[in-house]
């Protein structure tokens, strides 16, 4: 599938399916206190649309702030103007520049997950318990209670075959499984940190150049398990340097350039 660069022109399927983040007049402002006050006005006016299981990759120039419009959604960055209205697995409205912290973080074990070029590994937790933590997290948000410790093992083991079925899938060797990834290659922590985002359904996967260290091999298996999850219905915006594999995932591209201008005719 060719990634097609004009606004809002998504496939049939992606206008009929339900809208999963509507982004509307995004704006940050980053000021440099260390240098008097200096203010870097990188977005201004971003507005964008995302339905189930469509792929809109944000293309553009380098420093243009596609990185910045990431952060802000994962609230890793507060915005300064805008809304950003997520729909929930149970269907409420929630606005992700607005979110306080615990919501955030339920939101995160629940509905979005992202995947930068680094991965924050925990020290001394496995490659294995790194991805099967994110099953057990989606697990005790499902359920609005820690999981008790009865319940525990076999939800654990769980999580852990789910871990490895996918880290077996992303070739990680097994030998690696229970090291904690700290010292992995670059390219070893990218498959870690993308099975950890994957192993469990997402509403919104926020990838930020998620192939950046992969070889072809696994840049085919990044794209397989992309696809799988908008087949699953997941919205997917993404960052993807690599234009064979932006090419192979998204149905539309957005250029944060001409996204203001456009977007003002759209709506
Ligand atoms: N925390 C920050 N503090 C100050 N400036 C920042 C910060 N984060 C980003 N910027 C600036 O915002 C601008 C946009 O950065 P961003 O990383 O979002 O761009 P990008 O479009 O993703 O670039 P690239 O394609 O090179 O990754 C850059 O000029 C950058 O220096």
């Amino acid at each position: 599938m060719n990634a097609n660069p004009s606004f809002f022109a998504g496939t049939t399927a992606a206008a009929l399916a339900p809208e999963v983040l509507d982004v509307r007049d995004l704006g940050k402002t980053f000021t440099l206190h260390l240098r008097g006050g200096l203010r870097l006005p990188v977005l201004q006016g971003v507005n964008l649309r995302l339905a189930a299981g469509e792929c809109v990759a944000l293309v553009g120039p380098s420093g243009q702030g596609k990185s910045t419009v990431m952060k802000c959604l994962h609230g890793n960055y507060a915005a300064d103007t805008g809304r950003a209205l997520l729909r929930t697995a149970d269907g409420r409205r929630v606005d992700l520049l607005q979110a306080d912290a615990r919501e955030l973080i339920a939101l995160r074990q629940r509905e979005i997950a992202y995947v930068s070029q680094f991965l924050r590994a925990v020290p001394r937790v496995s490659a294995l318990d790194v991805v099967a933590e994110r099953v057990l997290d989606a697990e005790a948000a499902r359920r609005a209670e820690p999981i008790d410790e009865q319940a525990l093992p076999e939800l654990l083991a769980s999580a852990r075959e789910a871990a490895r079925t996918l880290l077996a899938r992303l070739n990680l060797p097994s030998g690696l499984w229970d090291l904690p990834p700290a010292t992995f290659s670059g390219g070893e922590q990218q498959r870690v940190n993308i099975a950890r985002a994957l192993v469990v359904p997402a509403t919104l996967l926020l990838l930020d150049e998620p192939s950046a260290s992969l070889d072809a091999l696994n840049r085919r298996v990044l794209v397989e398990l992309i696809l799988e999850a908008r087949q699953r219905g997941s919205a997917v915006l993404g960052i993807f340097h690599d234009a064979e594999v932006r090419d192979a995932v998204a149905s539309r591209c957005i250029n944060l350039a001409e996204n203001r201008a456009l977007a003002m005719e759209a709506w």
